[in-house]
């Protein structure tokens, strides 16, 4: 767990946090949001001691951090740099060795480690000769990550980590990214200034503005409860993808039509793994629904929710739109 209060930074006429207080909790993804220069990295690069407050108190696991020499407490903490900032000199193996030289791992620990995170991140070990520059930039966002990552340390904090990948390559990395066990256990704090990134990763997000913090939610919260005219506005160019990416299609399931029959044939029964062909779990976002199934009017689609009466529906495009737009109102009007 990490906890912020009352942290504040100046830097000479410039105040660049003030007052910023929030509490990630274990195992949470707690993503800063903001334009740039709203304090953001500032904020992030406090918790692991590359910036000293002036004031407030960080706590990790309820450990002052103030307590512990930097160095130390930076072994126990991922970080993805801004822009990936692998060492251009260093081969990919001698960049993801940093942290295992340092806490004096041997060379076949390190080795392993590194093979183990190179199959799990989808790189192969060919890559470990190479430099950075020989790689694409989606290649080292995943060194990168592999990096930050292989003392498994059970806290990581990424600044804009996705930042230098075009949109599709960037998409395709946030689903991968989501699904990655290894980081699943971990407790998150990432910097972006996308919207959409933040709404695909964060359990909550930190909106923050002129180097305080707006508000504190879910993305749901952010888009259907902002505090105040700029939390509103902040989200406005992106609304309705927003809006698709929050609603799961088990959340307008009530809203969607009844199936004409409950279909029982073994090929989707939940013992054979429950998604078969085109049955997708209910558990899905609409946005990705749409996107990635190539969801069209005649195109019907079966979704699996959990077992029980009623839990397989199938429907087109035409019948998930509008549910979608009755699950807006709902929650407009909540
Ligand atoms: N070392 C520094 N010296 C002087 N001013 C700084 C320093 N670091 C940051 N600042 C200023 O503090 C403010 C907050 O910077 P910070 O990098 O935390 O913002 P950010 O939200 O992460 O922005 P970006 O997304 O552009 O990185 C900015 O006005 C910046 O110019």
């Amino acid at each position: 767990m990490i906890e912020l209060s009352g942290v504040s930074k100046r830097f000479g006429n410039t105040q660049a946090v003030k007052d910023v207080s929030f509490t990630v909790e274990s195992g949470e993804t707690m993503v800063l949001l903001g334009t740039s220069g709203c304090g953001k990295t500032t904020t992030l690069k406090m918790i692991n001691r590359l910036i000293e407050p002036d004031a407030g108190k960080i706590s990790i696991h309820g450990q002052s951090a103030s307590d512990e020499k930097p160095e130390m407490l930076r072994r126990k903490i991922g970080y993805v740099m801004q822009n990936i900032g692998l060492f251009p000199h260093y081969t990919i193996s001698e960049n993801i060795a940093i942290v295992p030289k340092l806490l004096k791992w041997t060379v076949e620990k390190t080795r392993e480690r590194t093979h183990e995170l190179l199959e799990k991140l989808r790189l192969s070990p060919d890559c470990l000769a190479l430099f950075p520059h020989e790689l694409s930039g989606g290649q080292q966002q995943r060194v990168g990550l592999a990096r930050a990552l292989v003392a498994d340390p059970a806290i990581l904090l990424m600044d804009e980590p996705f930042g230098a990948l075009d949109n599709v390559t960037r998409s395709e990395i946030h689903v991968e990214f989501k699904a990655l066990e290894e980081l699943k256990r971990k407790t998150i704090v990432m910097v972006t200034h996308d919207v959409q990134e933040a709404f695909d990763l964060a359990d909550r997000i930190c909106l923050m503005n002129k180097g305080e913090v707006v508000q504190i939610g879910t993305a749901k919260d952010l888009l259907y409860r902002p505090v105040n005219d700029f939390a509103r506005q902040f989200l406005d160019g992106a609304r309705l993808a927003l809006e698709f990416k929050c609603a799961r299609i088990k959340d307008l399931w009530e809203l969607l039509p009844q199936p004409a029959t409950i279909r029982n044939d073994a090929a989707f029964s939940k013992d054979s793994g429950g998604i078969k062909d085109r049955f997708q779990s209910a558990d899905l976002s609409v946005w990705l629904a749409i996107t990635y199934f190539n969801f069209t009017e005649n195109d019907y689609v079966s979704f699996i929710l959990d077992n029980g009466p009623g839990w397989i529906k199938t429907f087109n495009f035409q019948e998930l739109s509008q549910a979608f737009y009755r699950y807006q109102q709902q929650n407009i009007h909540e």
